[in-house]
């Protein structure tokens, strides 16, 4: 998917959202574990078919299927090939957090945009430019770097001063530099509001996916005053503040609800 057909689905749905599907066995209504051959990926086509209205992308995290060996893996493929069938509209990102030396990232690259189709996938920055440019080497595939993470551990590294300016900022400006930059999107925790403006003088236009909203306390309102372009430029997610709000037979109900409480808020931005 090219990037302006996801500005489209954006000013379309009037929605900037991201549904993470995070699926844990242990959360999900139990009565799928006992009637279900597959829960996982039942789980899943439920909450795609409740809440494919009111966002524009979805994100497996494949840390939730590789979890469950090669049954988790059979679930993330029935998931993908099924919005990729059902609802072609929708962007979709593996949240797989990848980046090794060139061949192999090369790997990592055809398994998730060949192989299992993704329109996106996470990348670690660590390993630098020969690490990530055999990602970008894939033509309208986007390749979503983590710049400033969420969680708290983003402070022993990402925040530190490095010639003279934090490391975060050199991982952006230096990105900007890579061949086929244009396929680039960052990852930037919504628990960082404060940093977006700064950000943003950096990468005036990409894509940022903000992870944080919900579960970690992140504030939509913030992210988007500091961190909104014209083009939109967010991806917002939230994945266990949707997905879990109920672990009754409602579930799928229950998750569209939490879901259009964030929409309805984006659309009113987007007025
Ligand atoms: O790359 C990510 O998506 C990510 C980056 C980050 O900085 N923080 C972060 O929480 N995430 C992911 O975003 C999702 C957040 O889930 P919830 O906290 O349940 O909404 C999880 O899949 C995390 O792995």
């Amino acid at each position: 998917m090219t990037t302006s057909e996801l500005v489209a689905q954006i000013q379309k749905k009037k929605s900037f959202l991201c549904i993470g599907l995070d699926v844990d066995l242990n959360k999900i209504p139990q009565h799928l574990l006992k009637e279900e051959e597959d829960p996982i990926f039942a789980f899943n086509k439920a909450i795609i078919d409740a809440t494919h209205h009111l966002c524009v992308a979805y994100k497996p995290n494949t840390a939730f299927y590789e979890a469950y060996g090669i049954k988790g893996w059979e679930s993330l493929e029935k998931t993908i090939k099924y919005l990729n069938e059902k609802y072609p509209e929708i962007f979709t990102i593996a949240d797989a957090k990848r980046g090794d030396i060139g061949n192999t990232s090369t790997m990592y690259a055809k398994a998730f945009f060949e192989d299992l189709a993704f329109d996106s996938v996470t990348v670690a920055p660590y390993m630098g430019k020969d690490s990530v440019e055999p990602f970008l080497a894939f033509k309208d595939k986007h390749t979503i770097m983590l710049a400033l993470t969420s969680n708290a551990g983003a402070f022993d590294f990402q925040t530190k001063t490095v010639d003279g300016k934090e490391l975060y900022k050199h991982v952006l400006e230096t990105s900007k530099t890579w061949t086929n930059a244009a396929n680039l999107m960052y990852v930037v925790g919504a628990t960082k509001a404060e940093y977006f403006a700064d950000i943003r003088k950096i990468i005036p236009h990409s894509f940022l996916l903000v992870p944080g909203v919900g579960a970690q306390g992140g504030n939509l309102q913030d992210v988007c005053k500091y961190g909104m372009t014209e083009n939109v430029g967010l991806l917002i997610n939230s994945s266990r503040g949707i997905i879990y709000a109920s672990s009754n037979e409602d579930f799928a109900e229950a998750a569209a609800k939490s879901a259009e409480i964030l929409q309805q808020d984006m659309k009113a931005i987007l007025e």
